[in-house]
């Protein structure tokens, strides 16, 4: 079933000094027990598919289309909320001003799913680091952080910005392991990723989708976007 969808999501940003249409028309599933791996050139706008789904568009965004949830229309950040996030920039997942291993014992106070020593070690988040702020961290131990506060509520869809990119071979496999188990456990798994040789060779993601200009050029099984005939796509297959 599918539990999060973007359908015909256009998002145009207005900031009184330039203005540019993000999204064109960007319909896309987010299935239930899945991992759909949503890849693209930078600034095609990935994270702006991320932002539209949980309901975190820029103040000077205007969308058209609808975001559904469980099928129902959602309208806003209130509705969305229930959405796991874990952002590109690990350091906007949390407070500036408090160390981030007190912060993630706060999540797992308010909402007691899993606790902070499981969503950490899922995460790969070492403990030695706890103690610090969030800008203390390396750019890999706070996208570690982040990925360990989005799991702690345990959220049914969870969407993950490039939670990789900043982490050597062995906490970049920790990680896929660990959205691949979260997928099978039956959440619904949205991730960015330019990652697309080492899902190509574990099979990881079970579905694709490729954008290209605010625009979903494919979305289909991860094995059907791989064996396309299309210089484009085929550029996200190569080693880089
Ligand atoms: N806060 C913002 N306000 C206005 N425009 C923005 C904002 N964030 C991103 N954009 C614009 O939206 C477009 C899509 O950006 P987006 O961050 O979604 O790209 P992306 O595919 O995630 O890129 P990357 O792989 O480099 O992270 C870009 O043209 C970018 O300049």
């Amino acid at each position: 079933m599918v539990a999060a969808e973007l359908r015909d999501v256009t998002v145009h940003i207005d900031t009184g000094r330039w203005s540019e249409t993000v999204l064109d028309a960007v319909s896309l599933a987010v299935p239930e027990g899945r991992i759909t791996a949503l890849i693209g050139e930078s600034g095609c706008g990935k994270s702006m598919a991320a932002a539209a789904l949980t309901g975190l568009l820029p103040a000077t965004a205007q969308r058209s289309g609808q975001v559904l949830v469980d099928g129902t229309v959602a309208h806003g950040r209130p509705e969305l909320r229930a959405i796991g996030y874990a952002p590109q920039d690990g350091v906007t997942a949390f407070k500036p001003g408090e160390a981030v291993g007190a912060q993630l014992r706060d999540l797992e106070e308010i909402h007691r799913h899993w606790s902070v020593e499981r969503a950490c070690a899922a995460a790969g988040y070492p403990a030695e680091v706890f103690d610090l702020l969030p800008r203390q961290h390396s750019g890999g131990q706070i996208q570690r952080a982040a990925l360990a506060a989005a799991l702690l509520p345990s959220p049914r869809i969870l969407v993950a910005d490039e939670p990789t990119a900043s982490l050597d071979a062995e906490n970049a496999y920790r990680v896929w392991k660990t959205l691949r188990e979260y997928a099978d456990e039956g959440a619904a798994v949205l991730v960015i990723t330019q990652d697309v040789p080492m899902l190509a060779a574990t099979g990881v993601a079970d579905r694709m989708a490729v954008m290209r200009a605010g625009r979903i050029l494919v979305e289909d099984s991860a094995a059907a976007v791989a064996a396309l005939d299309n210089p484009y796509v085929q550029g996200f297959f190569r080693e880089g």
